[in-house]
């Protein structure tokens, strides 16, 4: 059966680690998304995300889309069977609001991985790390931004506590496995 695994969770907390991991280790492939927002440094168009402009973002067809501050989010049916295409079990980066349009359109095809760490501080300093900007770092790990697990969520979520990456990578094993049987 064809199935996604959606990750969500904080920003710095780990979800495009995993997911390049899940391609690298089992040919898991990533169904991109678009944005208008710009490229971070060592990102590429059409690997990272299909980056856009506002112009070309309102052509596409959108399985569901939001706003993050200035900037356009979203992700569209034909990404996603563009993917199923090359493998059965494929992930998406996505952030909380997509969850919910996800789970109620592809309901046991779901299988919601929500990523976190143990403090704030670490998603501040991987983020500094990284090479964020400052003043989006605190936009990031406060209020809504912050992509808290809901409540009404919780019941659907297998949650990963990204501390330590080695930990991480042999939960994904197990959960792979027992995905691809
Ligand atoms: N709902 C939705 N969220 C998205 C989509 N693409 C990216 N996101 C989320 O948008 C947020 C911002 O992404 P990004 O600017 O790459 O920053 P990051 O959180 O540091 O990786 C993250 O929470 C992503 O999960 C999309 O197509 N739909
Ligand atoms: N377990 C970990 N321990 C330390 N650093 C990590 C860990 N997992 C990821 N990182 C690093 O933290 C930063 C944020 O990770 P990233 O995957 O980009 O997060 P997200 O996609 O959730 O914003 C990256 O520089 C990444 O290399």
């Amino acid at each position: 059966m064809k199935k996604i695994i959606l990750i969500a969770g904080p920003s710095g907390a780990g979800k495009t680690t995993i997911s390049d991991y899940l391609n690298e280790k089992y040919g898991i492939p990533r169904v991109l998304t678009h944005t208008t927002r710009p490229m971070r440094p060592g990102e590429k168009q059409n690997f990272s995300y299909h980056f856009e402009t506002d112009e070309s973002f309102k052509t596409l067809h959108f399985f569901e889309h939001i706003r993050y501050g200035s900037y356009q989010y979203g992700s569209s049916r034909e990404a996603l069977n563009l993917a199923w295409k090359k493998s059965d079990l494929v992930s998406l980066i996505v952030d909380i609001k997509g969850v919910y349009t996800y789970l109620k359109q592809l309901g046991n095809k779901v299988y919601f991985l929500y990523v976190t760490t143990s403090t704030k501080e670490e998603l501040k300093e991987r983020l500094l790390k990284r090479g964020d900007d400052p003043e989006k770092i605190k936009e990031r790990v406060s209020g809504s931004e912050l992509n808290l697990l809901p409540e009404d969520l919780k019941e659907y979520a297998h949650i990963l506590v990204n501390d330590n990456l080695s930990e991480t990578k042999s939960k994904l094993d197990s959960i792979v496995s027992r995905l691809e049987e």
